[in-house]
């Protein structure tokens, strides 16, 4: 799959722009976006600071770990939810909440702040724009308010994955769909981001979501899922580690502020159709996610509605 020309948006091919985002958002669920507003020196630098970050020795990263950080916008942990987790994830990263401007400048660590929070602010655009495209073709009409509701809580994580002796005896990350409604991710060269795709015969296979040089890869959500009834697809993904490099990617997660209630958008379902979700309370479904081990798209069955039942 080609990465999509976001440039061509503001130009003659917008049409076509827009349909490729919308089919990718229809069918994989992951896409790559390339001359997006992220400018790769910045790319660069996100990047050199994770590794400054996980480079520092132990003893100035566990000030940040959960259990002791000062604050919740910034906390330092391994694998997923290591508290319930069978198997834990080959993995370390840092989450950073966005609160405010000083409340990042405040509590982010020192090595990667400022560059995460331009970060955050570009992409955030990107997000913005693609959700607009997205909600528009459901024939589906939002205010910005309400725009802003479902991509209001925003998280920057740093995942570093070490290199592993014995790739094959690990995950990076488990098979899992991501909560919110849109993510964007920096990764770099290494690779090992893989994506399930459900074939119209029932089969399925895991592609490759291959490392392009200046692109970010831009997937759907549970949220997104939701609110378009089923028609964007929200999909499993999975991280290989390797044996010979450590690998660091940059995810900015967007999620509906705890407060919103999450299901089919109006006007969405029609009269003569059924919903295949409920409205859920966005804290709810947060604390159902973040309280059950990465189980492939399990996490969505708490908004589905079973009519086997
Ligand atoms: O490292 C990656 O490529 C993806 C990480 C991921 O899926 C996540 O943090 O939710
Ligand atoms: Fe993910």
């Amino acid at each position: 799959m080609p990465p999509i020309d976001l440039s061509k948006l503001n130009g003659n091919e917008h049409e076509k722009v827009v349909n490729e985002i919308v089919r990718a958002a229809e069918t994989l669920g992951f896409f790559q976006v390339v001359n997006h507003c992220v400018p790769l020196e910045l790319m660069e630098s996100v990047k050199d600071s994770a590794h400054k970050f996980f480079n520092m020795p132990p003893e100035e990263k566990v000030v940040y770990r959960k259990s002791v950080s000062p604050s919740l916008k910034m906390r330092y942990q391994t694998s997923f939810a290591p508290e319930i987790e069978n198997v834990l994830e080959w993995k370390d990263y840092i989450n950073m909440v966005y609160s405010s401007d000083e409340d990042a400048l405040q509590y982010w660590p020192k090595q990667c702040k400022e560059v995460a929070l331009e970060y955050l602010k570009l992409s955030s655009k990107i997000v913005k724009d693609i959700l607009k495209i997205l909600i528009g073709k459901l024939g589906v009409e939002l205010d910005d308010s309400k725009i802003e509701g479902l991509i209001g809580l925003k998280m920057v994580n740093m995942n570093y994955y070490p290199a592993c002796p014995n790739p094959d005896l690990t995950v990076g990350v488990g098979r899992h769909s991501d909560a919110g409604t849109i993510t964007v991710l920096l990764q770099d060269g290494i690779g090992g981001l893989y994506v399930k795709e459900e074939k119209d015969d029932g089969k399925e296979e895991w592609l490759e979501i291959p490392p392009i040089p200046g692109a970010l890869v831009i997937n759907v959500g549970d949220a997104l899922e939701i609110l378009s009834n089923g028609k964007y697809k929200s999909s499993e993904h999975r991280v290989m580690t390797t044996s010979t490099q450590s690998r660091v990617s940059i995810p900015l997660f967007t999620l509906p502020i705890v407060t919103e209630r999450i299901g089919p958008l109006p006007g969405l379902v029609k009269n003569d159709e059924l919903a295949d979700y409920r409205e859920v309370l966005w804290q709810d479904y947060m604390d159902n996610f973040y309280g059950t081990a990465h189980e492939g798209k399990k996490t969505l069955e708490f908004a589905k509605i079973n009519f086997a039942q």
